[in-house]
């Protein structure tokens, strides 16, 4: 059921994905866990090219205006593991402590969570979010941020409402 309205884009970075040699699990595990934020009004696998995911993050920020990419893939030690890179040159500016509760959260399942160099950032109104590339992975991130979600993508929206909660 959809409960926000928000204009995603999904964005999957894989080598063997994007000739057809592996189902893209986690792009649809990220459109699955999605669905109630609003609708993916774009998809798209790719491989890991650094001019490539610049150039979509680009125009999927700017042009399209999406309130929130998410990728997946590329985020670790191997040579072609581009994302965080690619995404770094697109961002106005970081949200460190999304990255930071997702590696966190992450380390308590796995310590190879500490492995993934993901960034969360900005770009105009643009939430950009890194994910890694397993659907385990995927899972695990992603069910961290989702709570804060609404509230930050409404926030870079223009929602100037007083936030503050109540001191307990
Ligand atoms: N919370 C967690 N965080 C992380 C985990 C984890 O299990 N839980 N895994 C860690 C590991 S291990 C690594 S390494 C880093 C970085 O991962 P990458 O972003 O570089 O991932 P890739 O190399 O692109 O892919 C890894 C692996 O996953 C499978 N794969 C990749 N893409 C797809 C796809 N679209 N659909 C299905 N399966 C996919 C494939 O076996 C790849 O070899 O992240 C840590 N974080
Ligand atoms: O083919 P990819 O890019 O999904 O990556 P890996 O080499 O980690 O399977």
């Amino acid at each position: 059921m959809q409960e926000h309205n928000f204009r995603i884009g999904v964005l999957t970075l894989s080598d063997k994905g994007s000739r057809g040699e592996r189902e893209d699990e986690s792009g649809r595990l990220i459109g699955e866990m999605i669905a109630p934020f609003g609708s993916v009004a774009r998809y798209q696998i790719v491989p890991d090219e650094e001019s490539r995911i610049v150039m979509l993050l680009t125009s999927w920020s700017d042009e399209l205006k999406l309130n929130l990419i998410l990728t997946t893939g590329g985020t670790g030690l191997s040579e072609r593991d581009v994302t965080p890179q690619a995404t770094e040159q697109v961002l106005d500016y970081q949200v460190p402590g999304m990255a930071e509760a997702m590696r966190s959260t992450s380390m308590q399942k796995t310590p190879h969570a500490m492995i993934s160099r993901a960034l969360v950032g900005v770009r105009g109104k643009t939430l950009i979010v890194n994910l890694p590339g397993s659907p385990k992975g995927v899972k695990e991130n992603l069910e961290v941020l989702l709570p804060a979600l609404p509230h930050a993508l409404a926030k870079l929206a223009g929602d100037d409402s007083d936030c503050a909660e109540p001191v307990r």
